[in-house]
C-alpha cells in the first residue's frame, strides 16, 4: 500500500505528482519557494488543493468533494521547531495524541514511554519543555509524532534549527526511526537525502523536475538543483554529434555551441540532453587556448569563493577550481575576462529525462 498525490494548488503555482512507497522514506528537496512546504501542507491537511487527489493505503484524503480533516488522516507533521505544550510535561506531551485517540490514561503514559525510548529520549520523561536543548525537545517532538502511529510522517527540515554538534546525533537516530517507515521529509542538506532517504524529489517552481535514489541524482543529475548537490556543471539542449546542442539562456555558452563530450549510448540525435562536469575539470586561461581541448568559452568571472584547499570562479552558470596560486597567478577577479575549457573526455552527455 502506497500514499499517492496528484494535487494542485493554482495560488502557490503548484503542481505536483508524488508516490511514496510502503516503508519508503522520500527526500523532498528544491530551492526556496519550490513548494516543498505547501506539498507538506496538502499531505497534512493544512492546505487545500485546488485539484487532484491523495491516497493513503487505499483511503482517499482529498479529492473531488471529498475532504478527510488533517486529525484523522493517519498523518504525522514534524515540523522545525518542536512545538510542544509547554504546560505538560515531556511524557505527557507524548501521551496527548494516543489519550485522544481513546487509549486509557495508564496505556497511553505506557505508549508514551516506549515512544520515548525509541527517541532516545526516556530520561526526559518528567522535564517541562522550557527544561529542554533544542536537540531534547526534537526529540522530544519526535517520540510525539511517532506515538500517533501514523501511516505518513512528514517531516519538515527536523534538523535545520538544531546546532552542527547536535544534529548528526538526531540524523543517526532518525535514520532508525524512519528505517521501515512511510516518510516525507523535507530538507536542504544533501547530508540528510543520503541518510534518511531511499529516494530524493526535486521540486522546481512548484513541479517534480527529477526524481531517483540519491545515487542516481548525484551521478546523473538532470535539474539545476540535482547538480547543485552533486557539485557539477550543467548544460541543457539536444543531443548532436559530437555531444550536446546548448539550449539558449545559458551564459556565458552561446545558443547552440556544440559542448563536445561522451554521449550516452542510447541518446538519440535531437533528445533533449544535458551535459555535465566537474568545476575541477575545467582550466581557466587569460588568453585562448590552443590544441588539445575541444571546448572553450569566452566569459567574465562573477565571483570568487573559497572552497576546501582551492577556490571556485563563478562564471554565469559554469564554476571552474583553482588553486589559489593559480587565482594569483591569472590574477582573477570580478570582472576578468578569462577562458574556460574542459576537455570533451571529461563531460558526459546524457538524456534530459530518465529512462523510469
Ligand atoms: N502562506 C502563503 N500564502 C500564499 N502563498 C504562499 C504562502 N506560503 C508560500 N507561498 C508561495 O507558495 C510557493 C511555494 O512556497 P513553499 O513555502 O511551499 O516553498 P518551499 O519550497 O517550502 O520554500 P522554502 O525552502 O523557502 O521553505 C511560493 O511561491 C511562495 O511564495
Amino acid at each position: 500500500m502506497t500514499f499517492t498525490m496528484d494535487a494542485g494548488l493554482a495560488d502557490r503555482g503548484l503542481d505536483v505528482g508524488l508516490r511514496i512507497g510502503d516503508g519508503e522514506t522520500v527526500a523532498l528537496m528544491g530551492a526556496n519557494g519550490a513548494g516543498k512546504s505547501s506539498v507538506l501542507g496538502l499531505a497534512a491537511g493544512l492546505l487545500r488543493a485546488d485539484r487532484g487527489e491523495a491516497v493513503l493505503q487505499g483511503r482517499r484524503l482529498f479529492g473531488p468533494g471529498h475532504w478527510v480533516p488533517p486529525h484523522r488522516r493517519s498523518v504525522a507533521l514534524l515540523s522545525q521547531e518542536a512545538l510542544l505544550f509547554p504546560q505538560l510535561t515531556v511524557l505527557e506531551n507524548v501521551a496527548f495524541g494516543p489519550r485522544s485517540s481513546g487509549a486509557s490514561r495508564r496505556e497511553a503514559r505506557d505508549h508514551a514511554r516506549r515512544w520515548l525510548a525509541e527517541a532516545e529520549a526516556a530520561e526526559l520523561a518528567e522535564r517541562r519543555p522550557s527544561a529542554l536543548s533544542g536537540g531534547q525537545a526534537q526529540r522530544v517532538a519526535i517520540a510525539r509524532a511517532l506515538a500517533a502511529e501514523p501511516s505518513l510522517l512528514l517531516l519538515d527540515e527536523p534538523l535545520a534549527a538544531l546546532d552542527v554538534a547536535v544534529a548528526p546525533v538526531i540524523r543517526r537516530m532518525l535514520r532508525r526511526v524512519l528505517d521501515g517507515r512511510r516518510a516525507l521529509i523535507v530538507t536542504h542538506d544533501i547530508l540528510d537525502a543520503l541518510h534518511l532517504a531511499d529516494r530524493i524529489v526535486v521540486l522546481e517552481a512548484g513541479r517534480v523536475a527529477e526524481e531517483g535514489t540519491p545515487r542516481q541524482l548525484l551521478a546523473r543529475p538532470r535539474s539545476g538543483f540535482a547538480a547543485g548537490l552533486a557539485g557539477l556543471n550543467l548544460i541543457s539542449g539536444r543531443a548532436a554529434v559530437g555531444g550536446l546542442g546548448a539550449a539558449a539562456q545559458q551564459p556565458p555558452i552561446p545558443a547552440g555551441t556544440t559542448v563536445f563530450g561522451n554521449r550516452a549510448p542510447e541518446l538519440l540525435d535531437g533528445e533533449p540532453a544535458v551535459a555535465a562536469f566537474s568545476p575541477a575539470a575545467v582550466s581557466v586561461f587569460t588568453e585562448r587556448p590552443h590544441g588539445s581541448p575541444r571546448n572553450v568559452v569566452a566569459a567574465v568571472v562573477d565571483e570568487l569563493e573559497p572552497a576546501a584547499g582551492h577556490l571556485v570562479v563563478r562564471a554565469g552558470r559554469l564554476a571552474a577550481e583553482v588553486t589559489p596560486a593559480a587565482a594569483a597567478e591569472l590574477d582573477l577577479h570580478p570582472g576578468r575576462r578569462v577562458f574556460f575549457a574542459v576537455k570533451a573526455s571529461e563531460v558526459a552527455v546524457y538524456p534530459a529525462r530518465s529512462a523510469a
